[in-house]
């Protein structure tokens, strides 16, 4: 696997190596020390999955308050989403900018997103099933999100949301 570096400091995406044979592949989806080796002390204490039934479900955008941030590796293990990555750190140089990508169980590439960003996605089609390794334990009353459709940010979403939950719906405006 490697790290490929975005516009956002911190947020990589990572592309699997896999090692193909007559049987099909075998691939590494994570590796402490190739992390490390990007400057990223990821360990994971949690791994979680969303189980998304209807295309244009969205989730998000979500993040843990100081000093519970969690960093977060994700991928898709069934279907499409569009998966996105949002600066809330106000002294970073992308403050606000987004990262968003394609990640499905056909491309098996991950999302890694580094405490002080938020994360979200859409689902592409039905039945997407989204995989998380997660870098801190979930502490409830540390959930914080900003809305997906916040103009502070504007994410260039390719479909307006068909499911979302109604706190995701009602977050108020983003202030740093
Ligand atoms: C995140 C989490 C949730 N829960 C419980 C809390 C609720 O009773 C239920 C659903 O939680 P929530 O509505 O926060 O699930 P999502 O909206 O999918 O949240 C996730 O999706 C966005 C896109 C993310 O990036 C986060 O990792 C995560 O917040 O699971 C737990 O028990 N443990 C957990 O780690």
């Amino acid at each position: 696997m490697r790290l490929e570096p975005t516009p956002i400091p911190g947020v990589h995406v990572v592309e699997l190596e896999p090692i193909a044979d007559e049987r099909g592949a075998f691939a590494r989806t994570f590796c402490w020390d190739t992390f490390a080796q990007a400057g990223i002390t990821f360990d994971a204490v949690q791994c979680n999955t969303s189980l998304n039934t209807k295309k244009h479900t969205l989730r998000g955008m979500h993040y843990q308050q100081a000093p519970h941030g969690e960093p977060k590796l994700v991928r898709v293990t069934q279907g499409r989403v569009f998966d996105v990555a949002v600066d809330l750190r106000p002294d970073s140089p992308t403050h606000r900018q987004w990262f968003g990508l394609e990640l499905s169980a056909d491309n098996h590439q991950s999302l890694y997103i580094p405490d002080g960003c938020a994360h979200g996605f859409i689902t592409l089609e039905d039945d997407c099933e989204v995989f998380y390794m997660m870098g801190a334990p979930y502490v409830a009353d540390a959930a914080r999100g900003v809305r997906y459709d916040d103009p502070a940010f504007g994410i260039d979403w390719p479909a307006a949301p068909a499911v979302i939950g109604d706190r995701d719906a009602h977050y108020p405006d983003y202030t740093p």
